[in-house]
């Protein structure tokens, strides 16, 4: 059953130490069940008027070791569980942060982080439970079940008797069986509420900083209030069944209590079982009833977590969109051109094209810089050379490899793309530039951060390059973070340097030094450079505009002012832009 994988990988490991438990969890129970035996017989003793001061002193002797040997292997038992249970949970996470390592974008970009985090914690914590404690219990009751009644036997107990005092208890299998589905579709229904939870949560956690700017609380309470209402109705319902299962699962072991007692009084009454039999049988139902009404819990555990596990077998069966070819090449990409033929993207299969009959060719060694409205199919393009969405066949190649028949290793590791956002880890700002190498030395991530202009910045830092930053790089300003992030690009110095509005976030004379010293390192070396101010491209050997998808116009800058068209009314903007604020400058 495919629902089962998860824990077949993990039982076929395991299960010496499931053997080994189960074993103890018999022996634990034999010695435990000695223990109404004992107590019947120091009844009938009693009863004979043969019960002498050491004898007394033996039973309690007696008494004791059984409860000590009982303790001593059922702690063994559980523990060797309870500790390939932690293992679960420590192997499955590591499986889960390799499979999800592996998802392209496509899949993070429809499950947000929370739902993820829920995989993570909420349902791995469910499964874990069930096979640590659920299992415990199960093994415990089921064992003392079979000693109780060879005990029974053994002790002389007429069949008939032990058939109608335990035979109520076995009834809670086929209530199981019944309520069972019941309880695990809730179960499913809770986790997933869950999950939108947490997603909720941690979207809201994210955007604290703009709900308090926008004073949006109470809109944002509301919201996740709403949010926390729809758990508490699918709990509610799933509580309504499992209650009464719980409920049922004690009222048979009273049923059981009640036929002991009626019809073991009136035999022992009649005289056919000695009241030390009766004494004793009375004290294995009571014995049976806790373990028995546990395993209740435990199966209310083991069908939530047949929920969880469902959720989690589906989710690493689910295979990346981008999957590299078997027989992959890796490629140099210093002298490779990059073709673009007649590419044609869109998102979905519902959606509008992102972009429309793109074909450029830029040579090794060239600069190119693009620029278009926001929205326009910039950064789509970009994803698109990066393979994180895949383009169709024969449309993007590096030298004349097809760019989906290129080792993605050998492709991105070829590439520095510096996106707009560049999120910074919280580790010190070196690990931060030296991303990629961990192990640069100092010498060169100050000189990236030198050529990212974010050098005078961090040495006024307490512990200048060591210094921590806070979640996301929050100690660091919109404008620092970029060029921080612009540092790890430039580093890594790559044969293809891609600038994806990395500059946006900066003031003009910055990003002018930025561009001079990235023009100068990068001689020679293929740079594309997007951007929104005319002032970060013109200098490059070709400029494409691109407006809804489509390229409009491409040249260099003088061939694009001579063109007219957007680029020139861009240009004609931004130029009076700039002689407004000299002009306001000097007066
Ligand atoms: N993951 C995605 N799924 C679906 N549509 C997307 C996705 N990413 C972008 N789009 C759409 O594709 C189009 C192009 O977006 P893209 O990010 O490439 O624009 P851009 O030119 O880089 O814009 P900007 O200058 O604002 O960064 C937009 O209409 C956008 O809504």
């Amino acid at each position: 059953m495919k629902s089962q994988r998860l824990l077949a990988d993990f039982f076929r490991k395991t299960w010496p130490i499931y053997v080994l438990s189960l074993s103890l969890h018999l022996t634990s129970n034999l010695i435990n069940v000695y223990f109404p035996r004992v107590l019947g017989q120091f009844t009938d003793k009693l009863q004979a008027g043969e019960l002498t001061r050491p004898l007394v002193v033996d039973y309690s002797l007696l008494l004791l070791a059984i409860g000590i040997g009982t303790v001593l292997f059922n702690g063994g038992a559980m523990y060797l569980v309870m500790y390939v249970g932690r293992k679960f949970e420590f192997v499955v996470r590591g499986r889960l942060f390799r499979h999800f390592t592996q998802m392209s974008e496509r899949f993070y970009a429809g499950n947000g982080v929370g739902k993820l985090l829920s995989y993570f914690m909420n349902d791995v914590t469910a499964v874990r439970e069930s096979i640590s404690m659920g299992f415990n219990s199960t093994a415990n009751a089921t064992m003392l079940l079979l000693a109780a009644v060879a005990m029974m036997i053994v002790g002389g107990i007429p069949y008939y008797l032990i058939a109608a005092s335990v035979l109520p208890l076995l009834l809670i299998p086929a209530i199981v069986v019944y309520l069972g589905p019941a309880i695990r579709n809730r179960s499913l229904e809770v986790q997933e509420a869950l999950g939108t939870m947490t997603e909720t949560a941690e979207e809201q956690f994210g955007g604290v900083r703009v709900t308090k700017k926008f004073a949006a609380e109470e809109v944002m309470e509301q919201r996740f209030g709403r949010t926390v209402d729809r758990i508490r109705a699918k709990q509610l319902r799933l509580v309504r069944v499992s209650s009464c299962f719980q409920a049922l699962v004690p009222f048979l072991g009273t049923i059981a209590l009640i036929a002991a007692l009626a019809f073991g009084g009136y035999l022992t009454i009649a005289g056919t079982i000695t009241l030390g039999s009766f004494v004793a049988l009375t004290l294995y139902v009571r014995m049976l009833m806790n373990p028995l009404q546990q395993i209740g819990n435990v199966i209310n555990t083991i069908q939530r977590a047949r929920a969880s596990l469902e959720r989690l077998n589906e989710l690493l069966s689910q295979r990346s969109d981008i999957v590299e070819a078997d027989d992959a090449q890796a490629v140099e990409l210093t002298n490779a051109a990059i073709r673009i033929d007649n590419l044609t993207f869109a998102y979905g299969p519902s959606s509008h094209p992102a972009l429309r009959n793109i074909h450029l060719t830029v040579r090794p060694g060239q600069t190119l810089g693009i620029i278009g409205r926001t929205g326009s199919g910039k950064t789509t393009l970009m994803k698109l050379l990066l393979r994180t969405y895949d383009p169709p066949p024969g449309t993007i190649r590096y030298g004349d490899a097809d760019v989906r028949a290129i080792a993605l290793e050998s492709l991105r590791g070829g590439i520095a793309y510096v996106p707009q956002d560049g999120f910074l880890f919280s580790t010190t700002i070196r690990d931060n530039i030296a991303f990629y190498r961990r192990e640069e030395p100092l010498d060169s991530v100050e000189a990236a951060a030198r050529s990212a202009q974010i050098y005078d910045n961090i040495a006024e830092l307490p512990d200048r390059f060591e210094t921590r930053l806070g979640e996301r790089g929050l100690t660091l300003s919109g404008g620092q973070r970029q060029r921080t992030s612009l540092a790890r690009g430039i580093i890594k110095n790559a044969p293809i340097l891609i600038l994806d509005d990395s500059v946006s976030a900066v003031d003009a004379v910055t990003e002018q030094h930025i561009i001079e010293e990235i023009r100068r390192e990068r001689k020679g070396r293929t740079t594309i450079i997007i951007a929104h101010r005319i002032s970060a491209i013109r200098h490059a050997d070709m400029i494409v505009v691109l407006d809804g998808g489509v390229i409009t116009q491409r040249g260099t800058h003088a061939e694009l002012l001579k063109q007219g068209g957007l680029y020139a009314e861009l240009y004609a903007i931004q130029e009076e832009g700039n002689s407004h604020a000299s002009a306001a400058g000097h007066s």
